[in-house]
């Protein structure tokens, strides 16, 4: 199944549940909008390359449009849909004043200079300036993007359209940004993580944790886990896997990252095992934090975890998904468990738009109360009605952005 194509299975198991009829469900499943631009790149050393830019702006019933922007290889116009209608289910579970989107490049982020990451982010904005603005559509980091590529797009949205910070979010902290950005997906996975446990009736100290991807999200989620004294196990990135049963030492990790280029390539605190092992490892926790799609129909069998928190948007494909049910896996959605990033990007817009500053204490407060109601909401009520918590959640955000198109007068 294809990326829209999954979002859409859960959509309709969820529409299900709630007797939605198919008018309805046909206009919040559809894109409002769809845009795919022309890149020209002129190289560090000269050549021209043309890559192709996405922007999907899925839906905008309960506010602007957000969503990340992500330069990777496998990046097409479905995944790009795909995870801008997740965006849509995203913002309304956690109940923040946004609709959502995505943008992407189909790019290897890793080989681009700092000058090339620069000239494509500018040329995108030349082709979707019209289409993004502080109450239109606001872009933030997604996989292999960070705060300077937003810091580009303010810069470059404001010779179109003047000076505006609450454009984009995940800026740099002196740039416009929030404390609390850069560490708020990781955090908010962590802290819901340990949400489960409790409500598991486990103990975080000790708990086994294997996480997948060790960049911005699974960086700050080992980082959280591990001061929560949780063991990690396992960590990996796109260089290969670490594994140590008695736990990595996560501090070591990050600064071996923060060393060398961010990647785990050469890291001598585990023994090295392949990286499609950390998925099938013994272990309390399994959190994937980097692609989409990495458990499907041929490995599910083999994971062991009975516990999987979905930091990447995701991770899991639909077959996947319901065998996992099926065995009492319990399965944190993506649209819940990684909310923290677009919630606190939720707090940048606010305070551009003040011109007021937040302390990382109030950003991490408020962070954590609302997505403590979230999860409550959603775990409560998938306890009550015997549903899962991924149909639940959908059935949440669902409702909120059926409401708001009812009273726009579209329903
Ligand atoms: N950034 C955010 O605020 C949010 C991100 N997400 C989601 O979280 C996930 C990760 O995003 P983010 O951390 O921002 O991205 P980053 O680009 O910061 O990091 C991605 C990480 O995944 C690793 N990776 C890539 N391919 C593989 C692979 N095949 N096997 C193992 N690891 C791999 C990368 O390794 P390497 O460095 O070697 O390339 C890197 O460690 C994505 O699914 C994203 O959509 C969700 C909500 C918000
Ligand atoms: O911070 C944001 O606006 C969006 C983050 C994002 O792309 C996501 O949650 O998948």
């Amino acid at each position: 199944m294809k990326a829209f194509e999954a979002v859409q299975h859960y959509f309709h198991k969820a529409a299900h549940e709630l007797g939605m009829a198919s008018p309805m469900r046909k206009l919040l499943i559809t894109p409002e909008r769809e845009l795919t631009v022309q890149i020209p790149l002129r190289r560090d050393d000269g050549t021209l390359e043309t890559l192709v830019g996405y922007r999907v702006q899925h839906n905008s019933s309960r506010g602007p449009m957000k969503g990340g922007l992500r330069y990777h290889h496998e990046v097409d116009l479905d995944e790009v849909r795909g995870l801008a209608s997740l965006m849509t289910w995203k913002t309304a579970v956690v109940n923040i004043p946004y609709g959502g989107a995505k943008g992407g490049v189909t790019v290897n982020s890793r080989n681009l200079s700092k000058d090339e990451k620069e000239r494509i982010t500018r040329k995108l904005i030349d082709s979707i300036h019209q289409v993004i603005g502080p109450d239109l559509d606001i872009p933030a980091p997604d996989m292999g993007t960070s705060h300077e590529e937003m810091a580009w797009i303010m810069n470059q949205y404001a010779k179109y359209n003047g000076f505006n910070p609450g454009v984009v979010t995940g800026k740099p902290v002196e740039f416009y940004g929030i404390p609390g950005r850069e560490e708020a997906t990781g955090r908010g996975v962590g802290l819901l993580t340990l949400k489960t446990l409790a409500r598991l009736g486990r103990k975080a100290p000790g708990t086994s944790v294997a996480i997948q991807g060790f960049g911005n999200v699974g960086s700050h989620t080992a980082k959280f886990l591990s001061e929560a004294d949780c063991k990690i196990v396992a960590i990996a990135d796109r260089t290969g896997a670490w594994y140590d049963p008695d736990g990595i030492d996560v501090r070591a990790a990050l600064k071996y990252v923060c060393d060398n280029e961010g990647q785990l390539d050469g890291f001598e605190g585990g023994k090295r095992i392949p990286g499609e092992e950390l998925l099938e490892l013994e272990v309390d926790v399994l959190i994937p934090a980097a692609l989409g799609g990495v458990i499907h129909e041929g490995n599910v069998e083999k994971v062991k975890a009975p516990i999987i928190i979905e930091a990447a948007n995701a991770p899991i494909t639909p077959e996947a998904d319901d065998r996992l049910h099926e065995r009492g896996v319990v399965v944190l959605p993506d649209i819940l468990a990684n909310a923290g990033g677009v919630t606190v990007s939720y707090f940048e817009w606010a305070q551009n738009r003040q011109f007021y500053k937040w302390t990382l204490d109030r950003v991490r407060g408020e962070l954590d109360r609302t997505l403590t109601h979230a999860f409550d909401e959603v775990w409560d009520r998938a306890k009550e009605k015997k549903i899962g918590l991924r149909t639940t959640a959908f059935m949440v955000g669902i409702e909120r952005v059926a409401r708001a198109a009812e009273l726009a007068g579209l329903g």
